[in-house]
């Protein structure tokens, strides 16, 4: 990239990237041009430095299957009935989330190590950020669907790939993921693809009404369709609505069908069911026979006859005075029991020095002592934050988090300060309430503090020493009344000491400190557990451990500390039989560390033998580098992030990928 000329316009991009390659002597419609054009300066990425794909760690992996367990049980289905139709044809099918990130790969069975290699597997990333113009990626920056044949793609090494792909959306128009096909070396132009893109087109409208189905299972839903039209399964147009005919969710071709009808600024969601069909559900049920029958019904908003099939769960109906079947009057259900967060102390557990520190967090509660929570990532900073609010006077006020390392630093002033309205050129027209104003009663959690931005460190200091807030634009002060809790796994004296944070801001901050140790540390692993399992995986009562499992949950080093810890049970629980967990039932990291671990004997504990440590576990060049970075700029995620030219957001995520832990010399 360093060495690229002079680039003005989508013009010079394509005459650059078609430059790249002797083979590329063609001009891209508009779609193929704006997606280099990212690629090239949106994403950095050079056609002549060409990128391996991006692949996640089994343990990684692991995680996001469990996170998209409800679409991938949805897809799996239509992925199987695709895959029969046209694995023998040379196609391999994906399905990804809405990253690019492949969750569910079906590869023909002859040549799979040849898809393998190029890179079509689960675990692979195949976003345009990482990939460059693709299917995938380009499918899910432009949400519709396309074909990306050969020589379209920004990188060389996939040219050889012709994809078909189709975005699938979740009921509420929420983008989830694509459906993907792909062959290698077609032998045919482009338009030889287009009809597995039709077929791809069918399965994931197919996979859509099956999510849908899926999600509104236990609420009132109809089929609708045009009376003399021939019925297409994958057009079908499906509605779900609640008890009061309110519409809360449509399939793609019910959001197409209907949203034409509406007037400017009406959304179908919110709708009521009659200003679209011209029946209520009551008329619905009775015309139906409670379900029974489709209805046949000229809408005045339609133009054709419609029939109607609607299904209502068996438990919503009762038959009234007339005989007729009608949906049952809604009985008061009693509010349901809040979710209870962990106290303080089932939060501290069994560890002294944490015990210790809690009482004391107990006696200036409600003091209007601001608290600084120190601790490597994942020791449950955040955790305790809602704790303390919990246990303090301001409960019932709000509970506001502000992550300063997530979000861009030009946007953190007004995330912080908010503004009024037409402050700024691209604010919102209504003007924004900041963090700090919405959490005006209750308590205020600013995580990741190190990466404040100085000048905001100033700002802020004048507005909790004067107790008010100026938003952008205002003209009148804003009171302030709220418990301030910021947390970080950074040194921050070492940063008072390169200057990057203030002094007077950091004594503001720490009217009293809450130092978590690190999960390797702690002596009450087996409390952790136990409160784990039962604040958020369902509950102790019954989870066996084999005395192996849980040695090796006692040994482990947990650079993710209790989050990992979280992780690794909630893992092994989906994964063992009748919740008896043994060494089988823990991830292959868990099992391999303890083997390392076997050998060394000890657990590093100077920083020298920590940041020696570091670099022996981490095998991957990129890794390295990172760790390299880290250590010249003493773990300044900013300065890092500038030094590798990727933002602060990627370094956290790469830290996590290669589990690289700030050494932390509080402990
Ligand atoms: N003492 C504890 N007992 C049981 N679970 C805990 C405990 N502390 C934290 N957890 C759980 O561990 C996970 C991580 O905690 P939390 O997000 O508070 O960590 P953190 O230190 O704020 O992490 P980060 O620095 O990465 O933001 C959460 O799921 C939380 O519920």
């Amino acid at each position: 990239m360093r060495n690229m000329p002079q680039i003005n316009g989508t013009k010079d991009v394509v005459a650059y990237v078609t430059g790249s390659f002797q083979d590329r002597q063609f001009t891209p419609g508009d779609l193929i041009a704006k997606s280099w054009e990212r690629s090239l300066l949106k994403h950095g990425l050079d056609p002549k430095t060409p990128q391996p794909v991006d692949i996640l760690t089994h343990y990684e992996i692991q995680e996001q299957l469990q996170l998209h367990e409800d679409y991938l049980n949805i897809a799996r289905n239509g992925l199987t009935g695709l895959s029969k139709r046209i694995a023998d044809a040379g196609f391999s099918v994906l399905l990804t989330d809405e990253s690019g990130l492949t969750l569910d790969a079906r590869l023909p069975k002859m040549s799979k190590d040849i898809w393998q290699n190029a890179g079509l597997l689960v675990g692979s990333t195949w976003g345009e950020a990482q990939a460059g113009t693709n299917g995938i990626g380009t499918c899910l920056e432009e949400k519709e669907s396309i074909i990306i044949h050969h020589h379209e793609h920004f990188f060389a090494n996939h040219h050889q790939l012709s994809c078909s792909v189709t975005p699938i959306f979740d009921p509420l128009g929420n983008l989830k993921g694509c459906l993907n096909a792909s062959c290698l070396n077609a032998p045919g132009s482009k338009e030889s693809q287009f009809l597995t893109l039709q077929m791809i087109i069918m399965y994931g409208r197919m996979i859509e009404n099956s999510y849908f189905r899926q999600t509104y299972r236990s609420q009132i839903t109809m089929n609708i369709k045009e009376t003399n039209n021939f019925s297409d399964l994958a057009q079908e147009q499906l509605l779900a609505v609640n008890e009061r005919g309110i519409i809360i969710g449509a399939n793609r071709s019910a959001f197409a069908e209907y949203e034409n009808l509406l007037d400017r600024g009406q959304q179908l969601l919110g709708m009521q069911i009659q200003d679209i069909v011209g029946l209520t559900v009551d008329q619905l049920l009775t015309k139906s026979n409670g379900g029974a029958s489709t209805v046949r019904h000229q809408s005045p908003k339609l133009l054709d006859e419609i029939e109607i099939a609607i299904r209502v769960p068996a438990n919503k109906l009762v038959t009234n005075m007339n005989d007729e079947v009608v949906l049952k009057p809604k009985e008061p259900t009693p509010s349901a029991p809040k979710h209870r967060h962990p106290t303080l102390e089932k939060l501290a557990g069994e560890d002294e020095g944490v015990l210790r520190n809690v009482q004391q967090i107990r006696h200036v509660l409600n003091k209007d002592i601001p608290i600084l929570i120190t601790g490597e990532t994942g020791t449950g900073k955040e955790a305790f934050a809602r704790a303390i609010h919990d246990a303090s006077d301001k409960k019932n006020g709000p509970f506001i988090a502000l992550n300063c390392a997530a979000i861009p630093e030009s946007l953190i002033e007004s995330e912080l300060f908010g503004y009024k309205s037409g402050s700024f050129t691209g604010a919102n027209r209504k003007g924004m309430k900041g963090k700090l104003e919405q959490a005006n009663g209750g308590t205020i959690f600013l995580d990741e503090i190190g990466d404040m931005p100085a000048q905001l460190q100033t700002r802020l200091l004048r507005a909790l020493a004067e107790r008010e807030i100026m938003p952008l634009g205002a003209t009148e002060p804003t009171p302030l009344d709220i418990q301030v809790i910021s947390a970080t796994h950074q040194d921050l004296m070492q940063h008072i000491k390169d200057k990057m944070f203030r002094e007077d801001f950091y004594y503001r901050l720490n009217g009293m400190s809450l130092k978590l140790p690190a999960l390797r540390n702690r002596d009450d692993k087996d409390f952790i557990i136990n409160c784990i399992l039962d604040s958020e995986l369902g509950g102790s009562e019954g989870v066996v451990f084999a005395p192996q499992a849980r040695q090796i949950l006692h040994d482990y080093h947990w650079p993710g500390n209790i989050r990992q810890l979280a992780n690794v049970l909630r893992y092994a629980l989906a994964v063992s039989k009748e919740k008896h967990i043994t060494i089988d039932d823990l991830p292959i990291e868990v099992r391999a560390a303890k083997e390392l671990y076997k050998e060394e004997e000890i657990i590093p504990e100077t920083e020298t033998e920590k940041q020696m440590s570091l670099s022996d576990f981490v095998h991957d060049e990129e890794g390295r580098r990172l760790v390299d970075a880290l250590r010249q700029y003493r773990w300044n995620i900013t300065q890092v992030s500038e030094e590798l030219n990727i933002c602060r957001s990627t370094v956290y995520r790469k830290m996590k990928k290669y589990n690289i832990v700030q050494p932390n010399d509080i402990y």
